[in-house]
């Protein structure tokens, strides 16, 4: 039948028509309706919210959401907490989180969530420039009508009574220009729809707010809530402001592992930690920070705390052994690690194999050989001498020649049979099987990426271990490191692991941390002497580095004998009473570091003796203390403090100028490991010694 051919189908046309119009009018007006209550919710919470410019918070209404056609960000508050971007519901169902998930009504509203993630990204991208880290910008949901205070994920949800002091009890971040600063260049970023309108309605001008007095907030009030929020500890500027450089490094893309790399005190750790902040708050799997010390994952916990609490539960920190044992104990791999066992295994083995062999002709002393085991043969898992035989000892000066290769395997031998006689494994072990164990049967659930910060002193086995664990996927792998700071032996190239960065590095050049006479002190130490990076050998000790200002100087005493060495030291960190503004603890940023863990004790005693209380950086978790800092120069690895001192600082530096092959190579990594020492202090450092007065 023709269209419009009789009265019939035109009637029921004109019917259908009519009842499509009403359909639409009904819908157009319901929606209306929503966009209406929509409009008054947001006016409700900008009325809340204006007080807060009261007391330095800057508000942004109804701001135009770049590069998109017709979408619109409710507010942008900008305050000392930071910056909020805020999404205002008028919902009839109250919202409810589930499992990570937000309902209402029993309707999923996850594309709300995601929405206001994408918008927070375009801040975040906007104030990047200005070096404002991510972590600075909370996505928030406000509920008009309802009471909440929960999130999902980094997405803060909140009831419009709970708004403002929940803002206002977070952790101070912007100083008040900053604010200033960081709100115009959002305002430039994020053009006003229509600036006058919320001014109409009384509630959204810079003044104070006029009407609507129950969704007001006392301006007193909110002065009352912004000084207890001064009672919250400050947190470090650099928390929040970076360098934009650095920030651009922690919100990079890169499509396969990667490598942060750069001299001491440059921010390698602290983009390390902002992009682990960056990857936690995109994906929904953990990211795992881990490193080669025991205690660091520990005070990188807090620090990642303060600075990111939002995203703690998505960000694992720990140790490389401390994860392998963990991971191993999980599958019901059962390894009797016994490190004190398998020491003794070792001397057995030096005793009955070792010390009469070649070997004593490169270095009469176990310990090389044992470095040798752990760091070159176990380290890169060799399992014949065959490969042993033509393996490129990298970071290792000595040469051998191939009557010490086959000596230093039988000592190897040796040892893994006395080992595996007394039934125990060592580190390597657990490595070993963490690795056998992961090749069998991947990590489940797996992370979304793996951060591995001081990167130079794994070893090989260690690190195939991890990539195995984040393989080669967009941002799995992140390496941090600078090969300068090794203070193990024996390293291996990238290339080794079957990893290839390609391009894919970024390299920081500017000291953040020591005083300029420190950073020079402690140049000096190693410009001789060169270096292996992960990517290939580095002949240059001495490295073009940036230094920003700040004031800082270094002690040297030469002291007559050990008695006076010790008084002065006493005398000298007694003296800190004095550089500390009245009330602070003269011991809470200091430390003692000493090349090994013999001297340890003596100073212990010597301090507690003194009545200076003493902690000891194993028990350290980065946690002001009034205590001062006692540990070896391997534990402060990756640390800082305001004050270092380093008794017989020289005692380990041999005159290697004539000394034997091994005997350079032993001075060019005490060296090293005191360089890692003296690049912590960031205003003073001690340097002890008796060594001009002691016969040689
Ligand atoms: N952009 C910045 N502005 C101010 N301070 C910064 C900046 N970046 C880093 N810092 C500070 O510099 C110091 C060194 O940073 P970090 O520990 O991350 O360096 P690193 O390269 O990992 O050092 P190392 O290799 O010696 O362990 C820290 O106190 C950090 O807060």
């Amino acid at each position: 039948m023709a269209a419009g051919g009789s009265a019939g189908e035109r009637g029921r046309r004109a019917r259908e028509q009519a009842l499509e119009l009403a359909r639409r009018s009904r819908e157009a007006y319901r929606l209306a309706g929503r966009w209406e209550a929509a409009a008054e919710a947001e006016r409700a919470v900008a009325a809340t919210l204006v007080g807060l410019t009261a007391v330095g918070w800057r508000l942004l209404v109804d701001r135009r959401w770049p590069g998109t056609r017709a979408a619109n960000i409710d507010m942008i508050l900008v305050g000392p907490a930071g910056v909020f971007v805020i999404d205002v519901k008028r919902w009839h169902d109250r919202p409810v989180v589930d499992g990570g998930r937000l309902a209402a009504g029993g309707v999923p509203r996850d594309e709300e969530i995601r929405k206001l993630l994408a918008m927070t990204r375009t801040a975040e991208e906007e104030v990047a420039a200005l070096g404002l880290s991510p972590v600075a910008l909370v996505p928030v949901m406000a509920f008009a009508g309802h009471r909440i205070d929960t999130r999902v994920g980094r997405v803060r949800l909140l009831g419009h009574p709970d708004l403002v002091h929940a803002l206002i009890a977070e952790p101070r971040r912007l100083t008040p220009a900053l604010v200033g600063v960081v709100s115009a260049h959002l305002a430039e970023a994020f053009p006003a729809y229509e600036p006058a309108e919320l001014k109409e309605g009384g509630t959204g001008g810079p003044g104070p707010a006029a009407d609507d007095g129950a969704a007001l907030f006392e301006t007193e009030e909110v002065e009352k809530a912004a000084l207890e929020s001064l009672l919250h500890a400050p947190i470090e500027r650099w928390m929040t402001f970076l360098h934009p450089d650095q920030v651009a490094i922690a919100r990079r893309d890169w499509n396969g592992p990667a490598r942060i790399s750069g001299p001491a005190g440059t921010g390698k750790t602290v983009v390390g930690l902002h992009r682990a902040a960056h990857l936690a708050g995109r994906g929904r799997d953990r990211v795992l920070y881990v490193t080669f010390v025991n205690n660091l994952p520990r005070v990188q916990r807090r620090l990642f705390e303060r600075m990111a609490g939002v995203f703690a539960d998505r960000v694992e920190f720990s140790s490389l052994h401390g994860w392998a044992t963990g991971f191993l104990a999980d599958r019901g791999v059962e390894l009797p690690l016994n490190a004190a066992r398998a020491d003794d295994a070792f001397s057995r083995a030096w005793m009955t194999i070792g010390r009469d062999s070649a070997l004593a002709e490169i270095d009469p002393m176990p310990g090389y050989w044992r470095e040798e085991i752990d760091h070159v043969i176990k380290g890169r898992g060799l399992t014949s001498l065959e490969e042993y035989r033509t393996v490129a000892r990298h970071g290792r000066r000595t040469a051998l020649q191939p009557v010490h290769r086959e000596a230093a395997w039988l000592l190897y031998e040796e040892y893994e049979l006395l080992r595996e006689e007394r039934g125990v494994g060592d580190f390597n072990d657990v490595l070993l099987a963490a690795l056998a164990e992961l090749k069998e049967r991947p990590a489940d659930p797996p992370y979304s990426a793996v951060i591995v910060d001081e990167v130079q002193d794994l070893t090989l086995v260690g690190v195939k271990l991890l990539h195995a664990l984040a393989g080669d996927g967009p941002n799995g792998l992140l390496l941090i490191g600078d090969g300068q700071q090794a203070v193990y032996p024996g390293g291996f190239r990238l290339a080794d692991a079957g990893i290839a960065i390609k391009g894919r590095g970024a390299v920081l050049r500017t000291n953040y941390r020591n005083a300029s006479a420190i950073l020079e002190a402690a140049m000096d130490l190693v410009s001789g002497d060169p270096f292996d990076d992960l990517d290939g050998p580095s002949p240059n000790g001495r490295r073009a580095v940036d230094l920003t200002y700040h004031e800082g100087r270094v002690v040297r005493v030469d002291a007559a004998d050990e008695e006076e060495h010790d008084r002065r030291l006493v005398e000298a960190i007694r003296a800190l009473a004095d550089e500390e503004p009245d009330g602070s603890s003269p011991w809470a940023g200091a430390v003692v570091l000493c090349p090994s863990r013999r001297e340890i004790g003596r100073y212990d005693r010597l301090l507690t003796r003194a009545g200076i209380p003493v902690l000891r950086l194993e028990g350290y978790d980065g946690r002001p203390v009034d205590a001062v800092k006692l540990g070896t120069y391997r534990r402060a690895k990756g640390l800082e403090f305001k004050y270092v001192f380093l008794p017989h600082h020289d005692a380990a530096l041999a005159d290697a100028a004539d000394a034997d092959a091994a005997a350079r190579e032993r001075a060019e990594l005490a060296r090293r490991q005191l360089f890692v020492a003296m690049t912590r202090a960031r205003d003073l450092l001690w340097l002890g010694s008796t060594r001009a007065n002691t016969p040689r």
